[in-house]
């Protein structure tokens, strides 16, 4: 495996890997790599001839009080990782690599962007959709693999990808859990013995809330019980639980095949997040 941090290190692979003909799988990541991450090179890995993971914390998704400066961060850790699952390069340039000058053009999410995640989170899908096109641009990816725990952040990307006519394909990935269900992150370092221990409860509310819908197709009293469970059961604080229509992530109603129940909670300051999706009529 291959460690680059500069764009012409990587123009240079990228224009060879073209010429060759070979297809490239994606993998971007902010790195402190688990399994979850891992699961995405492992499918990029079986179904492309070159594997390309990119590591960049990106400063340009993250509000003025969130943890950018505290997100954990381990090249060497992460290098080992990734050469075992067989990425082929591993892309981890600086942030003055990717963002050298700032001519003030942005790119803007749409109204999915303004719901969940994007309501606490304001801006944040915009800086996720500015790294996605730089990445996209600069490893001409034949697919690119993205993670299920970020449901909100794959229909966005899909919509991108879809509206402006990208040359690729996005795969996602199942979300990959620990034993008792918690959602696999980088941020679970950050939880207390305490909270980890009451972390897998978003889980089981989401299965919860899930449960009682098939059954009573109630949306308001489902997403109650599952608040109410978390609340209950954790000291973990309420950002949202809501369930939606998926992709648009609209209102639910009787023309809705797909569901997202999706539930963010801060644990102090660690802020989780977790989702189920299946089909409104079940599967
Ligand atoms: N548990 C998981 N299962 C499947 N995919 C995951 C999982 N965790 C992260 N991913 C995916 O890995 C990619 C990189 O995610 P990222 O580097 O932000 O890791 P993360 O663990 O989600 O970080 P954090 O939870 O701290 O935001 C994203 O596409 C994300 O959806
Ligand atoms: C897609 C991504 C790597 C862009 O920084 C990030 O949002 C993430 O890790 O999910
Ligand atoms: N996986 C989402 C990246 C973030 O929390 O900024």
């Amino acid at each position: 495996m291959k460690i680059i941090t500069t764009i012409e290190q990587l123009t240079v692979h990228i224009t060879a890997i073209k010429k060759a003909n070979k297809s490239i799988g994606l993998v971007p990541t902010m790195g402190y790599l688990h399994e979850g991450h891992m699961a995405l090179a492992t499918a990029a890995r079986e179904e492309n001839d070159i594997v390309i993971m990119s590591l960049f914390v990106n400063p340009a998704q993250f509000g003025p009080n969130e943890d950018y400066e505290r997100y954990p961060r381990d090249l060497e850790r992460d290098a080992k990782i990734a050469e075992k699952v067989g990425v082929d390069f591993l892309f981890a340039p600086t942030v003055e690599e990717m963002y050298p000058t700032n001519g003030g053009i942005q790119i803007i999410a749409g109204p999915q962007s303004k719901i969940l995640c994007g309501a606490t989170r304001p801006g944040h899908f915009d800086g996720v959709l500015k790294i996605v096109t730089k990445l996209f641009h600069l490893t001409l990816p034949t697919q690119a693999y993205f993670g299920q725990k970020d449901a909100q952040q794959l229909a966005i990307i899909e919509t991108l990808v879809r509206d402006y006519n990208f040359p690729l394909a996005i795969r996602s990935v199942p979300i990959v859990r620990e034993e008792d269900g918690l959602a696999k992150s980088s941020r679970n370092v950050f939880l207390t013995e305490q909270q980890r221990l009451q972390a897998p409860v978003i889980q089981q509310a989401l299965d919860l809330a899930k449960r009682h819908y098939l059954k009573n197709g109630d949306i308001l009293w489902a997403t109650k019980l599952a608040t109410e469970h978390i609340e209950y059961n954790a000291t973990g604080k309420m950002d949202y639980l809501q369930m939606l229509s998926y992709p648009d992530l609209t209102e639910v109603t009787e023309q809705t095949d797909k569901v997202l129940l999706a539930a963010a909670v801060y644990f102090g300051k660690t802020r989780l997040i977790d989702n189920i999706i299946f089909q409104r009529k079940g599967e």
